[in-house]
């Protein structure tokens, strides 16, 4: 069925899926314990954790952190794993009655959105309906989602002086990267462990804004869960918004290929060119949702001590129903050089936008060439297709 961004396409599809909705919503509230779903006012994280979860909608994305603009320009980010009930998310963060009033209207602006949309997933959401709506899809579950259902969270609520101590005041030395959204610190907690951190900075959106694309994207990290995929260790919304990651020591691929002198082996190549392909696999066949990362690039690929790729950066990631063919988003946002032609001219959104950045990042590995070259603007697929006619010798051998 062919989808339009917040729209079935007919009218009673529409209906009954926003009723579906509705009862979704209804039955997050009941489990979370929130009275009536007219008259939310929960204080709580926890609360707007839970009915974001199942409500919002990636057309937070019409609103999300990367704009078609400043997306098309240039490359970097980053992101993660894991899965939790809610009832394990602890809420003493927010307290204040301002704080409160924000989440208040954060979440019936989320409230209001969440029915006509349906883009984010059901995250933090109660275990039980998480559990009957993928019994209700897929009757036998997988050895990763059979694990899902069976691990204990393995991330949690940070507070900010927990962040603070680690990175030494958020100390300019320990920042790791920076891309157009956020500002990565490498952090050491008090047990050893070293953590990057990720702290929202999109100044130019509004508060809901980017409260609303953080819990988007936070709904979506925490349904993943696999070696090629950087993982979640956790979350602050204690003064800013900031993703607790487990640390990837080489950085991004895209540092790796062009922002050293030194060589990548090729066998290196070949394990990452493979390892960001299970990765894809495991979000479009194998998660617990169906999901659509549509921001795949070098600089959203992280590399861990032993070189697995960790897919990363799930801001612009969209879940797909399992009945649905694919989806129509607008605004259509990505990375310029990594957008297939239908998703760039079309807005159209299935597993096939991930392959075509795939290949385009496949060709980036082989040849060490960037998506697009800076100096003569040229895409690599482009190039490509041009060597034969402009070489035929080169193209033939
Ligand atoms: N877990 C991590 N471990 C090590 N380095 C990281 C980690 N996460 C991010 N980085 C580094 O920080 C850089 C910027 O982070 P990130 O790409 O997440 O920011 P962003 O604002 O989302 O980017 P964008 O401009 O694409 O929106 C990454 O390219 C990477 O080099």
């Amino acid at each position: 069925m062919a989808v339009e961004e917040g729209k079935l396409v007919t009218e009673t599809e529409t209906n009954r899926e926003s009723k579906e909705h509705q009862e979704e919503i209804e039955l997050h509230r009941n489990d979370l314990g929130l009275e009536d779903s007219s008259s939310s006012s929960s204080s709580s994280p926890r609360g707007v954790l839970g009915i974001t979860a199942m409500a919002s909608d990636t057309d937070n994305n019409n609103s999300s952190s990367y704009s078609s603009c400043s997306s098309f320009s240039s490359d970097d980010k980053s992101s993660s794993t894991s899965t939790s009930p809610v009832s394990n998310i602890p809420n003493k963060n927010v307290s204040s009655s301002s704080h409160s009033l924000q989440w208040t209207k954060m979440i019936e602006s989320i409230k209001k959105k969440s029915i006509r949309r349906f883009t984010v997933i059901p995250f933090l959401a109660s275990y039980q309906l998480t559990r009957k709506n993928l019994r209700r899809k897929q009757p036998i579950l997988s050895p990763s989602e059979n694990s899902f259902f069976m691990a204990k969270p393995s991330w949690r609520n940070f507070t900010y002086e927990e962040l603070a101590a680690a990175t030494e005041d958020f100390n300019p030395e320990n920042m790791i990267g920076k891309g157009g959204h956020a500002e990565v610190y490498k952090g050491v907690l008090p047990d050893g462990e070293t953590i990057a951190i990720k702290k929202v900075m999109s100044h130019n959106k509004k508060e809901e804004e980017r409260v609303s694309d953080f819990l988007s994207e936070l709904g979506i990290i925490a349904h993943v869960n696999h070696t090629n995929a950087a993982k979640l260790l956790g979350f602050s919304i204690d003064r800013g918004l900031h993703f607790v990651l487990e640390y990837s020591p080489h950085g991004s691929l895209a540092t790796m290929l062009f922002g050293t002198k030194k060589c990548l082996e090729w066998k290196i190549r070949y394990k990452v060119a493979l390892g960001i392909a299970d990765g894809l696999s495991y979000l479009h066949n194998d998660c617990p949702r169906r999901i659509i990362h549509r921001d795949i690039k070098a600089s959203n690929i992280l590399l861990s001590r032993d070189y697995d790729a960790q897919i990363s950066d799930f801001g612009l990631a969209k879940w797909l129903p399992e009945n649905w063919s694919h989806h129509v988003v607008s605004p259509i946002e990505g990375t310029f050089g990594y957008m297939a032609p239908e998703y760039f001219i079309h807005g159209i959104v299935d597993e096939k936008i991930d392959v075509f950045a795939f290949g385009v990042l496949l060709l980036e590995i082989i040849t060490g060439r960037r998506a697009v070259d800076t100096a003569s603007r040229q895409s690599i697929v482009a190039w490509v297709i041009l060597i034969p006619l402009i070489n035929p010798d080169q193209g033939s051998s």
